[in-house]
């Protein structure tokens, strides 16, 4: 892999890693967080705690639910990028229109990565995963709420059936 980038002649930029729960958002995005040296936002750290009790009793967020927590998403994102130039975040950003609703929050430029697997392998995943409020019996749900970026979104789509080095190492690419 070449070097990055100086990071003093980089334009801003926000990162954000999305998709359904146990897709790797978190995996992925702390590692590239730590490649591009750039704060990393865990999603989950924005959520309300009605929100997460919500969660964890297995009801799926409305857009209700949701929109304040983008807007702290984008709060921080913005906060990050004023100290550091660039962040990575790790946020569902299930719908286009809570896309969209990131990209008005935050003011520099914004890519998106889809990450995406089977529902057996999620399944699977989310099952091995410890101290997690976010129950299995949500993976449906999330799976029809989730509308995958249509062409004019420019988002990278990548399988996580690679390991995460080597998806981080694509997204770096695929960045410059
Ligand atoms: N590329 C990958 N290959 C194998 N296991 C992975 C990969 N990415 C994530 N995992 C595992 O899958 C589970 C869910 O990943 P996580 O990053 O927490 O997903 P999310 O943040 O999207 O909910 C974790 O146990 C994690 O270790
Ligand atoms: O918009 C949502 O419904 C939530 O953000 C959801 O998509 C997210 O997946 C949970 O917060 C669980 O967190 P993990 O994605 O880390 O499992």
């Amino acid at each position: 892999m070449s070097p990055l980038p100086d990071p003093a002649a980089t334009p801003n930029f926000a990162v954000i890693v999305m998709g359904v729960s146990g897709c790797g958002k978190s995996t992925l995005g702390s590692l590239l967080g730590a490649a591009l040296d750039a704060p990393f936002l865990e999603g989950d750290d924005f959520h309300a705690p009605e929100a997460v009790a919500k969660m964890r009793a297995g009801c799926p967020l409305s857009d209700e639910d949701r929109w304040p927590w983008l807007d702290r998403i984008g709060l921080a994102a913005n906060a990050a990028v004023a100290t550091h130039g660039r962040t990575v975040i790790a946020c569902s950003a299930l719908r286009a229109a809570y896309r969209a609703r990131l990209h008005a929050a935050i003011a520099t430029p914004v890519r998106f990565i889809l990450l995406e697997n089977s529902r057996e392998r999620l399944l699977a995943r989310l099952a091995s995963r410890a101290n997690h409020y976010m129950p299995t019996s949500l993976l449906d749900s999330q799976l029809a709420t989730l509308e995958r970026p249509g062409q004019d979104e420019d988002a990278l789509i990548l399988n996580t059936d690679a390991d995460p080095a080597a998806l981080r190492d694509a997204v770096l690419h695929w960045l410059r």
